[in-house]
């Protein structure tokens, strides 16, 4: 099966990617996660009430997402922390709702930027409903061509009226008349965990709640809703999971909060794949011990491919082996570590096979598609199935390799680049969708002083 890459038309620039001359051995902590800074934005942005977040990520999708829920009317402001990668915030106004709709036909949009992040384009509209008056919503290119139909199409059901001109993508506008009524909704959540989530997190504020229900085949990145119901719950939230692919949220207040964010486990990934590519040891700081996040999966996803992981208080780490095995997996649960995974699987000598991530086709590019264009210009074939790759790794050389817009390919670069001489990267800057230090990181823990 083949699919249409989308490697920019633009000249961008190329980083060359460091070798390793010899085993990595690092001691390192990665910025905030993603995932739970802009949960916490948006149950900040319902909670207000001096609601502080400690070492949130500081990154271009945190920063759309604060752009975002201050545009809603949300109030924040930075404070200094305790955080290595910078200020904390405090919220000091929640955004305004059950407002009545002042009538607003005259009213000027407000705008959201979505750039690129999947989490501002599905998380914030179900926040705008609940303001008065009408939310524009656009991002970058590539983000006109993400999954949004369920989350459009769910707050259309719950009487909000959005306007997207029969595209049931980006651009949109939802027409907020400050109260969402609430109910029971269905929709098909399979391209997108977000999907769930996003109705979820605007929820309790819904006058009469919500019964959200899902139909159709499995949704991925189950634990990203887990993460959901439990950053609600700890909000003083009611919901009811019991049922599996139903969820209820008692309507209600967000409690006010201060929580210091858990360092993101999936950016983590390429720096733990360094130690089982060149044979070093890889230390995480900070690694929760109990936690929602996809990221935790590399515990039983590197030793997969031959590697020991150990547990310390607060710490993960990843010693190599001398050869990786090549893997199969199925990465349903986890498909963000994908790109990771596959550059692992490139390196391990054999055929290594990955399942249960045909919703990468709606990540920040077609994933597979540029997944299988990148790791065979790099010499290991790859062709896509139904729902993954099959990866023929154990004989890469030089290339230069495109990120495609997405932090998660250049990382990979990154990644392939350590074992491989002659391996350019374009356009690193990518990373800062995520983790704008990435490239400095990388440095660091080559020389062994992260
Ligand atoms: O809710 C979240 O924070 C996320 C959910 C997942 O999305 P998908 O279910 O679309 O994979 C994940 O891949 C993404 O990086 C972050
Ligand atoms: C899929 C991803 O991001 P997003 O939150 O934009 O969906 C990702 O970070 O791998």
């Amino acid at each position: 099966m083949t699919g249409t890459t989308d490697a920019p038309q633009r000249s961008l620039p190329w980083w060359e990617a460091p070798l390793a001359t010899q085993p990595v051995d690092a001691v390192l902590s990665v910025p905030g996660s993603k995932s739970l800074t802009n949960r916490y934005l948006v149950l900040g942005a319902l909670a207000g009430g001096g609601s502080r977040l400690r070492a949130p990520l500081h990154s271009r999708d945190a920063h759309l997402m604060l752009a975002a829920v201050r545009a809603l009317g949300a109030s924040v402001e930075e404070i200094p922390g305790d955080g290595d990668f910078g200020p904390d915030w405090r919220f000091t106004a929640a955004i305004p709702t059950d407002t009545p709709d002042a009538g607003g036909a005259a009213e000027a949009p407000r705008s959201v930027d979505c750039g690129l992040a999947g989490t501002v384009m599905r998380f914030v509209p179900p926040l705008a409903a609940l303001t008065s008056g009408p939310v524009r919503f656009d991002g970058d290119e590539g983000a006109r061509r993400r999954p949004m139909g369920a989350v459009l199409d769910g707050l259309r059901a719950l009487g909000v009226e959005v306007e997207d001109n029969g595209r049931n993508a980006l651009p949109f506008t939802v027409h907020g008349t400050g109260s969402v009524t609430g109910g029971r909704v269905v929709i098909d959540a399979s391209a997108s965990s977000q999907f769930v989530s996003a109705l979820l997190l605007a929820a309790p504020r819904f006058a009469s709640g919500l019964r959200l229900e899902h139909a159709g085949p499995p949704i991925p990145s189950l634990p990203h809703v887990e993460m959901t119901v439990q950053v609600l719950r700890e909000m003083g939230v009611v919901v009811d999971d019991g049922t599996p692919d139903v969820w209820t949220v008692e309507p209600g207040a967000v409690r006010p909060f201060d929580v210091a964010v858990e360092p993101d486990l999936s950016n983590a990934g390429p720096f733990l794949a360094a130690a089982l590519v060149t044979g070093g040891r890889v230390t995480l700081t900070g690694w929760p011990e109990h936690t929602t996040q996809g990221g935790d999966h590399w515990r039983h996803i590197l030793p997969a491919f031959g590697a020991t992981v150990t547990r310390g208080p607060d710490l993960l780490t990843v010693t190599g082996p001398t050869h990786l095995r090549p893997v199969d997996l199925d990465l349903s649960a986890a498909g963000e570590l994908a790109p990771t995974v596959a550059a692992l699987a490139a390196v391990a000598p054999g055929r290594s096979r990955l399942h249960g991530i045909a919703h990468l086709r709606g990540h920040e590019t077609d994933r597979l598609a540029a997944l299988r264009e990148e790791l065979t210009r790099a010499g290991a074939p790859t062709t896509e199935t139904e729902d993954g790759l099959v990866i023929d790794g154990g004989d890469l050389h030089a290339a230069d390799l495109h990120s495609y817009a997405d932090h998660r390919m250049a990382t990979f670069g990154a990644v392939l680049g350590l074992v491989t001489p002659g391996v350019r990267v374009e356009d690193i800057a990518t990373t800062a969708k995520t983790m704008p230090e990435f490239a400095d990181l990388w440095a660091r823990m080559l020389a062994g002083l992260a």
